[in-house]
């Protein structure tokens, strides 16, 4: 961990770090057969746990092209009988989270970002298994995401289980976590489960 001489360089050097993640992620993109290697690796990881396995609700995001691809995941938590759920963005950067079936339809919000057509309450039980997206994460489970604070407000108030699947560029301990950072409860990634 670094000693700050003033508290704005914590945030100066997290958007250093949220800058070199994204772009990371878009030159993973340039190469497929990586990426999707890589993926492999991190969804059998993750497919052995019990946090998985032992989950009947899964919280999940609709990937973009750069993030790492949601789809699989979805797909065998249907085929599983789990129920999955995705965010739709709100004012205030707030989200709530939407069940999604096969026969869902979507719409394009804020980024591209697909969200399911319609609202419906949500409400999944404190069971839930919540994938959290990020840009760069530490071993501790603190991460930096895209830097509209969703899921840090939201995970203030969450009582579910977390993880993030991090690819191993993504990992870094070189920046401070601030104050309203949520951490996660486990990094998956290409070769282990980090319980923090
Ligand atoms: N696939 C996916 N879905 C996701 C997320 C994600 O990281 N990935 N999110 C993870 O959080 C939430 C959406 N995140 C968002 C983050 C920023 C902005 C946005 O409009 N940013 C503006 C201005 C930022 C601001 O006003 O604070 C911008 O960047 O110009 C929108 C959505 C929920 N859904
Ligand atoms: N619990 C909270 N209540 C109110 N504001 C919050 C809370 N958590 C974070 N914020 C605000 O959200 C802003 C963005 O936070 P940050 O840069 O950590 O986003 P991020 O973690 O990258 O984004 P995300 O959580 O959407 O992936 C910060 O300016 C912060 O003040």
């Amino acid at each position: 961990m670094i000693l700050y001489k003033y508290w704005s360089e914590v945030k100066i050097v997290k958007d250093k770090m949220r800058k070199r993640g994204l772009e990371l992620l878009k030159n993973l993109r340039n190469d497929p057969k990586k990426k999707v290697e890589l993926e492999s690796k991190i969804l059998s990881q993750l497919f052995e746990t019990r946090i998985w396995q032992g989950t009947e609700v899964i919280a999940i995001t609709m990937s973009l092209p750069f993030e790492f691809n949601t789809k699989p995941i979805i797909e065998e938590a249907w085929k599983t009988g789990k129920k999955c759920y995705v965010p739709k963005v709100l004012a205030n950067n707030q989200m709530t989270f939407i069940q999604i079936t096969p026969d869902t339809r979507y719409e394009k919000g804020v980024f591209g970002i697909k969200e399911p057509i319609g609202d419906s309450i949500s409400s999944f039980s404190k069971t839930a298994l919540m994938i959290v997206p990020g840009l760069i994460f530490n071993r501790e489970g603190y991460r930096i995401g895209q830097g509209g604070g969703y899921y840090d407000r939201y995970l203030s108030n969450y009582k579910g289980i977390t993880a993030s699947l991090v690819f191993p560029q993504q990992l870094s301990d070189d920046w401070t976590p601030e104050k309203f950072d949520q951490p996660v409860d486990y990094i998956i990634t290409t070769e282990k489960v980090i319980e923090v």
